[in-house]
């Protein structure tokens, strides 16, 4: 089945139509990472963009039940070199064709993707429209022209507060597209979690009597939320906060800093990144189309504490005064190393200071 990738700048590259038919209008980005695209895929994170795999051969362990980060892949499309049609692992369910047309996901293979990469890194993000149909042209173009949805963190939001119990500390988690890793490295911590959908009021998560707020990752563009900034301009101060990605994003923009979209993202499983609290450099999970600028943290109180070593760009800060701290990368990993799973225990460290209890519950 013949298949179409579009691009704003007029660019087309033809393929091999893999997963359901139909076409799809998003934003085009590539992930670096060689393995991890069940991972990839079912990232909040990624919900109205068409994801582009560098690596050549994808699909080759096949898919199966427990490599996800959600409920169902988020993707508004999937573009490889080649996608495998034998996978091979003891964990294979299924191929990933089949795993993407049950999901309603478009995939298009056979595609130079050293080309498209190029492309995207000089011309950064665009607008692209993935379609298995015989639109015309013009009709694409149209499409192209068009905007974007800006509510995404509202579509991938729990619908509902839902609570996973435990006996260590209270944590709410402002859910903005979580992904399911920050939830499992909190539950191996004994956390007690409330999950709360994105907009729920400060005065509500305060009732919950939390002992620290954890600010989740998810779609979009920070500035397109600010009552949620507000909502965390009024936690900060009374309650410790570890932000995560979005979350890491809106603490900034609650402080005072600003956000700004970068020419093409960092997606991948090996940025390095240098923690300045202890001069150690980690190699990180990365995916997010926004920085916070370094200039904007002057004149706030916030500290700059991580740095991308590749473009030294923002990784992370922490505030001056109030239990707050934040990464733009993913310590709970999935897909990448967990060379950064030590900030969850230094959330735990903080929360145990600031109230002064130290918490058996399961910590490891
Ligand atoms: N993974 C995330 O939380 C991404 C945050 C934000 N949507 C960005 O693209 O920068």
């Amino acid at each position: 089945m013949r298949a179409r990738l579009i691009l704003e700048d007029g660019t087309v590259y033809e393929g091999t139509g893999f997963g359901a038919t139909g076409e799809s209008f998003g934003e085009i980005v590539f992930n670096t990472g060689m393995t991890g695209y069940q991972e990839i895929l079912t990232d909040p994170s990624y919900y109205g963009q068409i994801v582009t795999m560098t690596y050549p051969l994808i699909g080759n362990y096949g898919v199966n039940i427990d490599d996800v980060e959600s409920s169902k892949p988020h993707a508004f499309g999937f573009v490889v070199r080649e996608s495998a049609d034998y996978p091979s692992n003891w964990r294979n369910m299924e191929r990933i064709a089949e795993y993407l047309e049950r999901n309603g996901i478009i995939g298009i293979s056979g595609v130079d993707t050293r080309s498209l990469v190029r492309r995207i890194r000089q011309r950064g993000t665009m607008k692209a429209v993935l379609t298995t149909l015989d639109t015309p042209m013009e009709k694409i173009q149209e499409t192209l022209q068009g905007s974007l949805p800006r509510d995404q963190v509202a579509r991938v939001t729990t619908a509902s507060v839902y609570r996973c119990p435990g006996d260590g500390p209270r944590i709410v988690a402002m859910d903005f597209g979580m992904k399911e890793g920050v939830l499992r490295s909190l539950l191996a911590r004994g956390c007690d979690l409330t999950v709360v959908p994105a907009h729920t009021k400060a005065e509500e998560i305060l009732n919950w009597h939390p002992h620290g707020i954890m600010l989740s990752n998810g779609p979009g563009d920070p500035a397109d939320l600010p009552d949620i900034v507000d909502t965390v301009k009024q936690l900060l101060g009374k309650v410790p906060i570890f932000g995560i990605c979005m979350g890491h994003q809106l603490l900034s923009l609650a402080c005072g800093a600003k956000t700004q979209k970068l020419k093409f993202g960092h997606h991948g499983s090996n940025h390095p990144v240098k923690d300045l609290t202890n001069g150690r450099v980690y190699i990180t999970s990365q995916n997010h189309e926004y920085q916070v600028t370094k200039e904007s943290l002057e004149g706030t109180d916030l500290e700059l504490t991580h740095v991308n070593q590749n473009d030294g760009t923002v990784e992370g800060v922490r505030h001056k005064i109030h239990p707050a701290f934040s990464v733009q990368y993913h310590p709970e990993a999935r897909p990448g190393p967990d060379d950064s799973d030590y900030l969850f225990d230094r959330f735990m460290d903080m929360i145990e200071k600031h109230y002064e209890i130290p918490f058996v519950g399961g910590r490891n």
